[in-house]
């Protein structure tokens, strides 16, 4: 078993870096690339930088040239669903990706032939996750996440992608990062932290909460790696 860490933004990896201390540095495709050995599991931790397209590159880099055997996203998000606050934790149960439109041919939002509207999250780590959030005290909401390349700061874009897509959060990484695990038969879990409201302040939000909310995810994803 081998276990890839991925987040986007340094933030999100760094309070996974510094827990484990020392690790392996490689430079690969453009990125750099973490290897290290945690309490007996192999691990390799990466942020693959912003959006679909470098997160779905480093998802197949640690997949196809790292030997991973599953997948952990842990990062933050923008909340649709009012019952998600800055802090609070979503973990994906599927994943849309809410800017891929072929309307014009009579196709659903999200949706292009050979493809589907949802990824679905691993199973078996979403009950896993019931588990741990039990022995750490914590409540996390199980939910739809959509994914597109844009940072979210507007309230009609926001409601329409949370009707669309019976979105609860958003982000920019998670529904390419499950298409390609999904091609390559390697199960994936998703776990959000909240930063902000994907509204006229999320920007300011995001800024103020990114780094506290990514140590939230990154807590709550080590536990997920000592149980797995
Ligand atoms: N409302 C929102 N809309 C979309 N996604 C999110 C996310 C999730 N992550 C955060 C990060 C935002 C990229 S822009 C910030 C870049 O600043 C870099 C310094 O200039 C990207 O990796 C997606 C949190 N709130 C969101």
């Amino acid at each position: 078993m081998k276990i890839a860490i991925m987040g986007a933004m340094p933030e999100e990896i760094s309070p996974i870096l510094e827990k484990i201390g020392s690790y392996k540095s490689t430079s690969y495709a453009g990125n750099k690339y973490y290897e290290a050995t945690y309490q007996g599991v192999e691990l390799v931790i990466a942020y693959s930088k912003i959006g679909k397209v470098f997160s779905a590159l480093s998802a197949a880099t640690m997949i196809e040239h790292f030997g991973a055997t599953k997948l952990l996203f842990s990062g933050v998000a923008g909340a649709i669903s009012t019952n998600l606050k800055v802090g609070d934790l979503i973990v994906a149960t599927k994943l849309s990706q809410h800017d891929l439109d072929i309307t014009a041919f009579g196709h659903p939002y999200g949706y292009v032939p050979e493809g589907s509207v949802f990824v679905e999250a691993d199973k078996d780590m979403i009950e896993l996750s019931k588990k741990v959030a039990l022995e750490m005290g914590k409540s996390v909401q199980e939910g739809i996440i959509a994914t597109g390349d844009q940072f979210v700061a507007n309230e009609e874009r926001k409601n329409w992608i949370g009707t669309t897509f019976g979105a609860d959060a958003l982000e920019m990484e998670g529904g390419s990062v499950g298409v390609v695990c999904n091609a390559l038969n390697i199960p994936f879990f998703i776990l959000r932290s909240i930063s902000d409201a994907a509204d006229m302040d999320a920007s300011f939000s995001f800024d103020e909460f990114l780094e506290s909310s990514a140590k939230e995810s990154a807590e709550f994803i080590m536990k997920m790696v000592d149980e797995l």
